[in-house]
């Protein structure tokens, strides 16, 4: 994260956000500041208000009350042209089909800086390349865009981004299409743009190892926000995501590394074989009080059981000893 001093104003200051459709509130009483060069991730379960808060910081929302100021100035009170030139989007799925050529689309990210009907420069062309050279693809320039790949279409969208030259990338679930490689390219590649992130992103362990602070969503409410470390712990993954989860640094980064497992007790046996147990368990201690000999033990586990008893098979006691199989 890039220094700021302490009494420095924050690019970023969202003050008792609520947003509602319909009287539903969807964000609720969200405050929060982002400093200039922070890399900010959003995090939460599905239908968490990630994407709802993202639009509210773009402009697309306007908050039902509470406030959203970019560098000191009410949000609402920039034009669409002077927000575009302060903050790029890239979005889950392009709004907008786009028939045109990667070039193209890449050469959107110039318009917010140009008049609409000047020409390209030999350095708008140059930056144009550059940009498709950093998400690899340099080599599909000439392609229509609709016949990307989803990976391919968010990486154009991204080098849009790019040479769209501002101060805030706003990125919603970025790595959604992408491959493993290209999920820690475009996050690199946003960190190395060095301006201020925010982003919001489901995979946790990406979220640990690229942002310097996460805003926990949970039904829209802020649950946590600060350091991965305070942010990714267990007990905060319990609670919101409810699943169990170990939370331990990564040998390779130091960073932290969040392993999921969905229930940490053992699975249970099968139906069958869990009653059988009780039976089983409930014949023994018949056994202590009567005593009764191996053969009326395995007969009265059988009846219980409601299966005719097989004298003379003992594999099936054994079966039924394990847990493996019921008696169907
Ligand atoms: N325009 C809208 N009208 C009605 N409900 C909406 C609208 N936009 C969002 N919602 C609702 O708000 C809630 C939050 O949605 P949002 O897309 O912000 O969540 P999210 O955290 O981004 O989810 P996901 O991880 O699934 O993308 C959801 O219940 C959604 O149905």
């Amino acid at each position: 994260m890039t220094y700021h001093a302490q009494n420095e104003l924050p690019m970023l200051q969202v003050a008792q956000l609520c947003w509602q459709v319909k009287q539903k509130c969807i964000l609720d009483n969200l405050s929060f500041t982002i400093q200039p060069g922070e890399f900010v991730g959003l995090i939460g379960p599905n239908g968490a208000g990630k994407s709802s808060l993202l639009r509210c910081l773009y402009g697309k929302h306007q908050a039902t009350s509470g406030s959203i100021q970019l560098n000191g100035q009410h949000i609402q009170d920039y034009s669409r042209r002077a927000l575009a030139q302060k903050i790029a989007v890239v979005l889950q799925e392009p709004s907008a089909s786009f028939e045109m050529s990667v070039m193209d689309v890449i050469r959107m990210g110039l318009t917010p800086n140009k008049s609409l009907l000047a020409f390209d420069t030999p350095e708008d062309r140059y930056a144009i390349q550059c940009a498709a050279e950093k998400v690899d693809l340099q080599h599909k320039i000439t392609q229509n865009f609709n016949s990307l790949s989803g990976g391919e279409k968010q990486r154009a969208l991204i080098a849009r981004a790019i040479i769209q030259s501002t101060d805030i990338l706003i990125m919603d679930e970025p790595t959604n299409h992408l491959d493993v490689r290209h999920q820690v390219e475009v996050l690199e590649l946003a960190r190395e743009l060095g301006i201020t992130v925010i982003v919001s992103i489901h995979d946790l362990n990406l979220a640990a190892a690229f942002c310097d602070r996460l805003i926990l969503l949970k039904d829209g409410q802020m649950i946590a926000q600060g350091s991965p470390e305070a942010v990714l712990t267990e007990q905060s993954l319990k609670q919101v995501f409810e699943v169990d989860a170990c939370v331990d640094v990564h040998p390779f980064n130091q960073k932290l590394r969040i392993t999921f497992a969905l229930r940490n007790t053992p699975l249970p046996l099968p139906k069958t074989c869990s009653t059988i147990e009780k039976q089983k368990s409930e014949s023994q201690s018949t056994q202590i009080e009567k005593q009764p000999n191996k053969q009326q033990q395995t007969t009265k586990t059988l009846q219980a059981a409601g299966k005719s008893p097989v004298i003379g098979k003992p594999q099936v006691m054994h079966k039924i000893k394990f847990g493996q199989v019921g008696f169907e």
